[in-house]
């Protein structure tokens, strides 16, 4: 087992890593302060593991809402059903929202959380590689809306993350790789010994070998949570965990949520962000190469669908939350392992890439 600490000062949290953490209750059970708990998950995963949850909550006044399965589920309608399903509970301010799924059920638990008389306790229950790596830790909450991804949410931290590798077993490979994405992509941006033990390490972990695989989530963590600790709602230096992001989402948002995943999207956005830099004279070509390598033997996407047209996606690019004043600004980077934030990239150069 492992911790992270994300360094909030009266809002720190652990974030524990390892097999069998969710039977072991007495650990998180302390972070509940009151007495009504919410857990939301999905109709994929509460049959799996929340019987097993809930013998953690014995003699507490609990229910549990499920969503659909799947990101187009990650909508504003359903954080009005989660509103509902805590007023039903008559949750009070000590309430707690347990999120028990993937990033879709962690965002929108957490959001719903992030309103219930303006901000409850919520703890994450990642039962996805990349909720585990990604987006239970740092507080983003949200939903989708039709003109584009994670566009309206709030930054609100969880009580504590319970990342419990055994949850890993059930999760098929596709989605188990698409959260790799999101490792590599933390390694990409500011950690080149750590990508360098991704190429080393890249057989094993795709096989899941287990210590390979707690090794590789704590690394991305502890760096995520450094970033976080210095910059929780992204005035400077988060911006850069969104390194192929603006492209990914733009796929996403394209593919109607359905045709790719989100860590596929990182995936490819990432590609077209290094071969952006590399034609931009930022950053040696040689890097997107490795990058490419490491992510196909890792059984990633590197390219984008040819469906969606260059001009299309750099219209949804043009509503990402990190433009200022009408301006793209992208993460790009110097090569593995220096990402930047550049603003003013000419539509020219970044249509070139998209094409
Ligand atoms: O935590 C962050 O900050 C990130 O950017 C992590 C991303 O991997 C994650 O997908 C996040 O939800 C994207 O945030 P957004 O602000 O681009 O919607
Ligand atoms: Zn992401």
């Amino acid at each position: 087992m492992d911790t992270v600490d994300v360094a909030l000062a009266g809002r720190s949290y652990p974030v524990w890593i390892g097999p069998g953490l969710l039977a072991d209750s007495a650990r998180w059970r302390e972070r509940i302060r009151g007495r009504h708990v919410l857990v939301v998950s999905n109709t994929t995963v509460a049959p799996l593991y929340l019987d097993a949850l809930a013998r953690g909550l014995e003699g507490l006044h609990w229910s549990s809402f499920l969503l659909d399965d799947g990101e187009t589920h990650k909508t504003f309608a359903n954080v009005g059903r989660v509103l509902d399903a805590l007023g039903a509970l008559g949750a009070t301010r000590d309430a707690c929202v347990i999120a028990l799924g993937g990033g879709v059920v962690g965002d929108l638990a957490g959001f719903a959380a992030a309103c219930w008389m303006r901000g409850i306790d919520f703890i994450q229950v990642p039962t996805t590689l990349l909720a585990m790596v990604d987006s239970s830790v740092g507080g983003k909450t949200g939903v989708n809306l039709p003109v584009g991804k994670n566009l309206a949410g709030a930054f609100h931290q969880p009580r504590a993350v319970v990342a419990d590798t055994n949850l890993l077993a059930t999760l098929p490979q596709r989605e188990y790789l698409a959260g790799v994405a999101e490792v590599v992509k933390g390694a990409a941006i500011g950690d080149l010994p750590f990508f360098e033990w991704l190429e080393t390490n890249a057989d094993a972990l795709a096989r899941r070998e287990p210590a390979v695989l707690v090794e590789a989530i704590a690394r991305k963590c502890r760096y995520k949570a450094g970033v976080v600790a210095r910059d929780e709602t992204e005035q400077g230096e988060r911006a850069l965990l969104n390194l192929g992001h603006t492209f990914g989402h733009a796929l996403e948002t394209a593919g109607n949520y359905s045709e790719i995943l989100h860590g596929e999207g990182v995936a490819i956005g990432m590609v077209l962000a290094a071969r952006l830099s590399a034609s931009l004279g930022m950053a040696p070509a040689e890097d997107t190469q490795r990058l490419v390598a490491l992510l196909t033997r890792l059984g990633l996407p590197v390219e984008p669908s040819k469906v969606h047209t260059a001009s299309r996606l750099l219209d949804l690019m043009r509503l990402d939350k990190k433009n200022t004043a009408g301006t793209l600004r992208l993460i790009l980077w110097r090569g593995i392992g220096k990402a930047e934030i550049v603003s003013g990239v000419p539509d020219a150069d970044v249509l070139a890439v998209l094409q």
